[in-house]
């Protein structure tokens, strides 16, 4: 063969690890292990409607600075033990951002936030992070984009996501169904519920699945179904987080033979990318909650320690704690934020 037709558009970068090799660099402990088996069976408890309390998916848009992440998790640890009579709150740890077009794609691939794409430096922070977090005593979330990281952290994981630009990919539905966690599918970016309640019951059943094994080599695998997916609205040309639209989504999971809940993102399409839009999502699902309603299983809210968000320029110094994708809650509004919906779940589990 002398004439290449293949690889024409690709430039050999590097070899990137085995997740063995990862694994072993950055062991999970056993009392790690533990705690995250138990956040899970926490969470699956609240997706099948056993447990009464609200799930919290809360954190950054996404890391890119894991100091600031693991100084925000200390934060909301003390948070997370104060209300866990209420609220089973999980941080949202996003090492992979699916783009509308083109722009920084997670600290995973760029780690140095400046193209060069040093793979094997954004695992390594991406999961000793994960280990220090898991060590602080959170249970972390983050989103399964690509198809072979979830092999590096996946361990590490108590609740995934399936964002809404995936959600109707046949792969991620694979994927899905083979997570060890329970998986939140939005709705479309278009505000499409349908696609996530197909991804729920496409990812409920058995599928054949190629992935990398934990030592690299490509594998196939046959998915046992995942029967804790679950739909999370997240608005889409409109918002979608008001009693009506629960109320649709609802009755569509039921008609599908699921459970009739969802987990309300107050970001996204539902703030219409306005931060601050979060706190009036927040007062009108606890005010659905006020009336016991058991629709709304979770909520998801993007925080961080400055509010707002930055560009990244090359040569200026970033303001430490602040996103650099969507921008973010302060830490002052988290804390409110934390109380009140502690407070209003309670109230549902008053009323309940
Ligand atoms: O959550 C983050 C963003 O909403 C998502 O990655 C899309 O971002 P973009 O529209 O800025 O590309
Ligand atoms: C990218 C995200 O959300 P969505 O898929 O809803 O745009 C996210 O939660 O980071």
């Amino acid at each position: 063969m002398t004439i290449k037709t293949d690889e024409l558009r690709t430039t050999y970068i590097d070899q990137v690890i085995a997740p063995s090799q990862l694994v072993k660099e950055f062991p999970l402990s056993d009392s790690a292990a533990q705690q995250i088996i138990n956040s899970r069976r926490e969470i699956e408890a609240i997706i099948a409607g056993k447990d009464k309390r609200l799930l919290v998916i809360i954190g950054p848009c996404s890391i890119h600075d894991t100091n600031a992440a693991l100084d925000y998790a200390r934060r909301l640890k003390p948070l997370q033990e104060r209300y866990k009579g209420s609220l089973v709150i999980v941080m949202r740890v996003y090492f992979e951002k699916p783009r509308t077009i083109v722009g920084w794609k997670g600290l995973i691939s760029d780690p140095d936030l400046n193209g060069k794409y040093q793979a094997n430096k954004g695992l390594r922070l991406a999961r000793k992070l994960l280990v220090d977090i898991s060590e602080v005593g959170l249970p972390i979330a983050t989103e399964f984009l690509d198809m072979v990281n979830g092999q590096y952290i996946a361990d590490l994981i108590s609740w995934g996501a399936i964002g809404a630009r995936t959600t109707e990919s046949q792969v991620h539905r694979e994927m899905a169904s083979a997570l060890s966690c329970p998986v939140g599918f939005k709705n479309g970016t278009d505000g499409n519920i349908k696609i996530a309640i197909d991804a729920v019951r496409a990812a409920q059943v058995s599928h054949i699945f190629y992935s990398p094994d934990k030592d690299g080599f490509m594998t196939v695998y046959q998915t046992h179904g995942n029967p804790f997916g679950h739909v999370i609205l997240r608005g889409g040309k409109e918002p979608n987080y008001d009693k009506s639209h629960i109320n649709v989504a609802t009755k569509a999971l039921s008609d599908a033979g699921l459970t009739p809940s969802v987990v309300v993102d107050f970001s996204h399409g539902n703030s219409q990318k306005r931060h601050t839009n979060q706190l009036l999502v927040a007062d009108n699902v606890m005010a659905q909650m006020r009336t016991g309603s058991m629709q709304i299983s979770g909520i998801m809210a993007e925080s961080f320690i400055e509010e707002g968000n930055q560009a990244v320029v090359a040569g200026k110094q970033l303001v430490y704690g602040k996103s650099i994708t969507d921008a973010c809650l302060h830490w002052q509004d988290t804390e409110k934020l934390l109380a009140n919906l502690a407070q209003a779940a309670s109230d549902r589990i008053a009323i309940a």
